[in-house]
């Protein structure tokens, strides 16, 4: 997979070196460039923003660097991802999703937002996606383009040093994941549930979506709600 990622702040993607991240970049499974979108302006100024037609507070970005970055990054295989609160909610399976794409451009829009036209003509050449984290706002994209390649990344085959994780985690099922428990067996006269060190694995596999079943339904009823009916069976719908 390719990403390449524009900013004004490319200095926000330092971070990207490391972990895991840099590990699957190490080892050539991610290919990652970030941009400064300064480099597309003209200006002494290095301008990227004006005013809003129809007036308001705060700054729009202009369309023109927007427009000359895109056409310099995108190809023919290339989805645009632009974090915004107006996108769509940012999921496991949006991130999924990404994760089978072969390139992603994101384009981190900062004060008030990237002026509606630069979507509107990158959606004639390429899928458009705005996506957002939650119902919030931030100071722009960069934060959002970090937490998505996380979790995109750590999907990409090899790149979690066992694959089995992914099968198990919060979200995996449509669940939150059961509690988890490691030595030692007693912590400040805290005991790890009995069941857990039973070696029945059949109990302790029941225990565990119990556990998954009881937390989301506290925790996520809407998760609840959202279950395929088809993949709950005659024990789940006793818990
Ligand atoms: N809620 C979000 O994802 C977001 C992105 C930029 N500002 O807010």
């Amino acid at each position: 997979m390719r990403v390449d990622v524009v900013s004004i702040f490319p200095e926000y993607f330092a971070p990207l070196g490391l972990s895991l991240l840099g590990k699957a970049r190490a080892e050539s499974r991610l290919e990652l460039a970030v941009h400064d979108l300064r480099t597309w302006t003209h200006d002494v100024h290095r301008t990227v923003d004006d005013t809003p037609y129809g007036g308001g507070a705060g700054m729009v970005m202009r369309p023109e660097p927007w427009g000359e970055a895109l056409d310099a990054l995108a190809d023919g295989r290339t989805r645009l991802v632009v974090p915004a609160p107006t996108g769509r909610l940012f999921t496991q399976d949006l991130a999924h999703e990404l994760a089978a794409e072969e390139h992603l451009l994101f384009a981190c829009g900062r004060y008030e937002g990237i002026d509606q036209r630069v979507l509107d003509h990158a959606a004639g050449r390429m899928p458009v996606t705005e996506v957002s984290l939650g119902d919030y706002v931030l100071f722009g994209g960069e934060v959002a383009v970090l937490v998505m390649l996380e979790a995109i990344t750590r999907l990409l085959p090899g790149v979690l040093g066992n694959s089995a994780s992914l099968d198990e985690e919060s979200h995996a099922n449509g669940l939150l994941e059961a509690p988890m428990y490691t030595k030692p067996a007693v912590w400040r006269e805290l005991e790890v549930p009995e069941i857990l060190r039973s070696g029945d694995h059949g109990k302790i596999a029941r225990w565990r979506r119990d556990q998954a079943l009881l937390r989301t339904a506290a925790r996520r009823p809407d998760l609840v709600a959202a279950l395929d009916p088809a993949t709950l069976d005659k024990k789940d719908r006793a818990t």
